[in-house]
């Protein structure tokens, strides 16, 4: 395939999406590919092979990638699919045979009933790649220590980032949501630094000191979590290693913590971490990594001060080019730059162009340059702005980021009838972990309140409880004290329950963006998982929409008699 290739100089001020990301840097470099019908890399179903065993060891290059001239257009309109099945022709298991009336189709799969006793739901294995882990690379040391926590195979995701992350290259990891994309930048980022890294770098790198990777995450349930999973890898002795920097706990001890500690890699929110860096007490010029976790939710307004601050300041290099003529984000840093999330609108690839080196997205089968994929110009000024094409931007984000293991529905009810039809959904699905999102936090305790009422033991979490109550009605809901977890969007981004088997729309997702991440706290690691959106009549159609942005099958149910009846779709339409 011939790219025409152009060099576009654009000072990027506005948001490009109707999620107000927005573009840091005044001069973005971007080549765009000839042909005009592409539409972006989520829809066109870009089939960059397998490229991996095609990079024998030298620095990794466009040539060496092979993706010029191995790419192929799919039909537009068509998602590649990674990591598993098409969910029309995969074999469910979940708890409830769909009652099939004289209007009702069955649905495609055959749901069956759970055994009385509490689920462990098994994992998929499709979703593991072929390779093991010292196939990829990565240390001897590291991968007795993910062995002994019972990591034995990577994920598909894994295997694809982890050979490109080693080889030093910038790059965006969109796969979708459970897939394991928290190991996928964690482990050549271990295979590099601490204590389990490569041992012939050993001597050499024992001279560094400081922090070498920042990692950000937009919320505190999912910095401590990314924490934990460092910790873990790390082993008992060597945890000290990692510093969680999370808004609501306690700064000062932070601060000390850094100073007695000496971390290597640091996680944590926005605010906090460019606090703690405006004050002079965190230390990240020399870092090595800088890693944006949900880049999309980052690089939203409401984060721009603190992503500002942090993307100046980590891992810049000393004597960068001027900021008078290319602005401050502008300027290429030494620091390796990982941008990672189940959604990737378009302005998140403008972004990582006019950061990176020859930056790559890597998705679970397929790797490709971000120079090679044609993004819509982001509108400069108010007038230019065109809503339809923002808003495009964020749904076509969406495709691609569900677990193929996922089983979607929506029933009908009038508002003061959802929490019983929660209830009965509950029921009818057997369902024993199960997170009810509603877009309010005001309404959270009565929902709480009534299906306590009903028996059924219920939990409220939001970001007005205090950092001590959040954390503990999180690992009350994960120990199985609770059945259901009421929350709002805090919960919706990264969370990783694997034993959730039901998530319900109490209201609808703002769009497909967000029910996407929403929907992505069930089915984790290819367990199968369900989905109910639980709306009112007359928002039916917004459902229907969203079906068609995500291209998954939201089918119309109800609950009745005990049972997950499910309607056929000319019924409805
Ligand atoms: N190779 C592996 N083997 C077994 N379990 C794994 C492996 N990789 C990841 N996991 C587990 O899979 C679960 C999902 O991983 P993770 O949270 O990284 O998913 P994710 O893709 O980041 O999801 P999201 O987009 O929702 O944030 C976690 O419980 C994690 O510990």
């Amino acid at each position: 395939m011939r790219l025409s290739i152009g060099q576009v100089h654009r000072n990027v001020l506005a948001l490009a999406s109707s999620r107000s990301c927005f573009v840091l840097g005044d001069r973005v470099s971007f080549r765009m590919l000839s042909q005009p019908r592409v539409a972006g890399f989520h829809q066109t179903a870009w089939r960059g092979s397998q490229i991996l065993e095609d990079n024998r060891g030298g620095p990794l290059t466009l040539a060496s990638l092979e993706v010029q001239s191995r790419v192929e257009y799919g039909k537009k309109g068509k998602m590649e699919r990674t990591g598993g099945p098409k969910p029309s022709s995969r074999a469910s298991s979940l708890y409830v045979k769909p009652k099939v009336s004289s209007n009702v189709k069955p649905a495609k799969s055959a749901l069956m009933k759970p055994a009385g006793i509490k689920k462990t739901l098994k994992v998929d294995e499709a979703l593991f790649s072929a390779k093991s882990f010292e196939e990829l690379g990565l240390p001897p040391l590291l991968v007795d220590q993910l062995n002994k926590e019972g990591l034995t195979a990577p994920t598909e995701v894994q295997s694809a980032a982890i050979p490109i992350i080693a080889q030093k290259h910038d790059v965006v990891i969109q796969s979708y949501t459970g897939s394991g994309k928290t190991l996928a930048y964690l482990l050549p980022i271990l295979s590099d630094i601490g204590p389990l890294k490569r041992t012939m770098e050993q001597d050499h790198s024992e001279k560094r000191s400081g922090i070498e990777a920042v990692i950000v995450a937009p919320s505190r349930e999912l910095g401590m979590q990314i924490v934990r999973e460092v910790e873990k890898i790390l082993g008992p002795n060597d945890k000290r290693l990692v510093q969680q920097l999370v808004g609501g706990a306690n700064r000062s001890r932070q601060e000390e913590a850094l100073k007695k500690n000496k971390p290597i890699i640091v996680v944590g929110t926005p605010g906090r971490i460019s606090e703690i860096s405006a004050a002079g007490k965190l230390h990240t010029h020399g870092c090595r990594f800088l890693v944006l976790d949900e880049v999309d939710q980052l690089l939203s307004f409401n984060y721009r001060e603190d992503m500002h601050r942090i993307l100046e300041h980590v891992g810049r290099r000393p004597g960068g080019t001027s900021r008078d003529i290319l602005g401050p984000l502008a300027r290429r840093s030494e620091r390796q730059t990982i941008l990672v999330s189940a959604t990737i609108p378009f302005s998140v690839i403008r972004a990582a162009r006019s950061w990176g080196h020859d930056p790559v997205l890597i998705r679970a089968k397929s790797v490709v340059p971000l120079d090679s994929i044609t993004v819509p110009r982001p509108a400069l000024s108010q007038s230019d702005a065109n809503p339809s094409s923002s808003s495009q931007s964020v749904n076509q984000a969406a495709v691609g980021s569900l677990p193929p293991s996922l089983e979607h529905y929506y029933c009908t009810a009038k508002a003061q009838h959802k929490v019983d039809t929660l209830r009965r959904c509950i029921h009818a699905l057997e369902a024993q972990t199960v997170i009810a999102f509603m877009n309010n936090t005001k309404p959270l305790k009565d929902v709480v309140f009534k299906l306590e009422a009903r028996g059924i033991k219920a939990t409220e979490l939001h970001g007005d409880l205090g950092k001590l109550a959040r954390s503990t009605v999180l690992k009350k809901f994960k120990d199985g004290e609770f059945r259901v977890l009421v929350t709002n969007e805090l919960s919706a981004r990264g969370l990783d329950v694997p034993e959730c088997d039901l998530v319900v729309n109490l209201d609808l997702p703002t769009d497909s963006t967000h029910y996407a991440h929403r929907a992505g706290r069930t089915g984790r690691l290819g367990r199968k998982g369900i989905v109910v959106t639980i709306c009112e009549e007359s928002e039916g159609f917004v459902v229907r929409k969203m079906r068609k942005q995500l291209d998954v099958a939201i089918k119309p149910c109800e609950f009745t008699e005990g049972e997950l009846v499910v309607h056929k779709e000319e019924d409805v339409e």
